[in-house]
């Protein structure tokens, strides 16, 4: 086989494991940081608490604000927040909207970020930032906003309600689906795609039976650790820019709308992970599976396909409108993806 490929490793620490949140002072104390803004979502304030208290003198504030998809009002907060006291870091506890605050200020000033993920989104292993104005959302990826250590604590995720531990690990999944046919894929990252998707498609039902399994919870934020690593090291095609702009524009819920139309982008590209396996996955998991149930209306289908067949993204197929189209109106209703 003539192999021909480019990879280059991101910049960071990870400390996975059971607990592991008290590696945080140690870990914030090795890179220097002595005034840290603690950063969460409001559901997510006592977690953002217990952050702060292991923390100690080390925490400068907590901002309890994250917002999903980080509107740039709430973007402006934290960084005017983070410059009122002087702090030299953020460290960021929850899923990708914690996780996006804290990039949304080091884009702006530069502070280096400490995440701790509490979902499967995966934002935690990428450069990439998002930031939403006017109805828009924007992405871009600067290596200022890569968190610079990373603490996975299982535990952290008992709490996660199933709906969405099922929700956001099929967000992980998309990472590993797109990374396969991805332009910019490379060995090590298709080994982790693979890895990545058969932890999760394995620990997901173990969730369900039983979500108090720390076992089950750990493997999946393995996985999806994995999975986050090719969100980080590779261009995502398709089905990421049809969930930014279903997400930026309609505000619709990311990882349920990552659930719905993974299956029927999967079906509409190939590639090694089959739509209709992953589709009928998801009907015995309790997930959601149209659009419809997610709020979106009928009439804005044709809007999106317009904006996401003009969009430029990677893809193994090309696109056109009407197939971007075709294939909103299949998620839209719920209907089993072509085989
Ligand atoms: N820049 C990047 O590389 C990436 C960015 N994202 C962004 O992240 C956002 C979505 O992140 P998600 O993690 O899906 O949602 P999220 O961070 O908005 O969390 C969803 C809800 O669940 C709560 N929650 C999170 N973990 C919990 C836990 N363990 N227990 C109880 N409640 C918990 C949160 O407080 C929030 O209310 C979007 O804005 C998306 O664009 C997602 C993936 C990658
Ligand atoms: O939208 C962002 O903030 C950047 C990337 C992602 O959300 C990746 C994804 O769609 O899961």
């Amino acid at each position: 086989m003539n192999r021909s490929f480019e990879y280059a490793a991101l910049p960071m620490r990870v400390v996975f494991g059971a607990g592991s949140l008290h590696r945080l002072p140690e870990e914030v104390e090795a890179l220097g940081l002595r005034r840290v803004l603690v950063l969460c979502g409001p559901r997510q304030e006592a977690v953002g608490k217990q952050v702060a208290a292991a923390l100690g003198e080390r925490c400068a504030g907590i901002l309890p604000e994250a917002t999903m998809h980080v509107p740039i009002e709430v973007a402006r907060r934290a960084r005017e927040v983070a410059a009122e006291l002087g702090a030299d870091g953020c460290v960021a506890v929850g899923g990708g909207s914690a996780i996006g605050l804290g990039k949304a200020i080091a884009l702006a000033h530069g502070l280096p970020v400490v995440a701790i993920p509490t979902t499967y989104a995966g934002s935690e292993m990428t450069p990439v930032w998002g930031l939403t104005e006017d109805g828009a959302k924007r992405t871009g990826r600067d290596p200022k906003v890569l968190p610079v250590s990373v603490v996975y604590d299982p535990s952290l995720t008992l709490s996660m309600p199933v709906e969405l531990a099922v929700t956001s690990g099929i967000n992980a999944i998309a990472h590993a689906a797109e990374g396969l046919y991805a332009p910019d894929a490379s060995p090590i990252v298709s080994l982790m795609a693979r890895e990545g998707a058969r932890a999760l498609t394995g620990a997901l039902p173990a969730i369900v039976e039983r979500p108090d399994s720390l076992d089950a919870r750990g493997e999946a934020l393995y996985g999806a650790w994995l999975c986050g690593a090719v969100l980080g090291a590779t261009t995502m095609g398709l089905h990421h820019k049809l969930c930014h702009t279903l997400g930026g524009t309609l505000n619709l819920p990311h990882s349920e709308t990552h659930t719905v139309v993974l299956p029927h982008v999967l079906a509409f590209n190939g590639g090694s992970l089959n739509g209709r396996d992953l589709w009928e996955l998801e009907g015995r998991l309790g997930a959601p599976r149209s659009l419809r149930s997610l709020g979106m209306a009928e009439s804005d289908i044709d809007r999106i396909a317009a904006i996401v067949a003009d969009a430029t993204f990677p893809n193994p197929r090309p696109v056109t409108r009407q197939d971007v189209g075709d294939l909103l109106r299949a998620a839209w209703a719920g209907t089993q993806p072509a085989d």
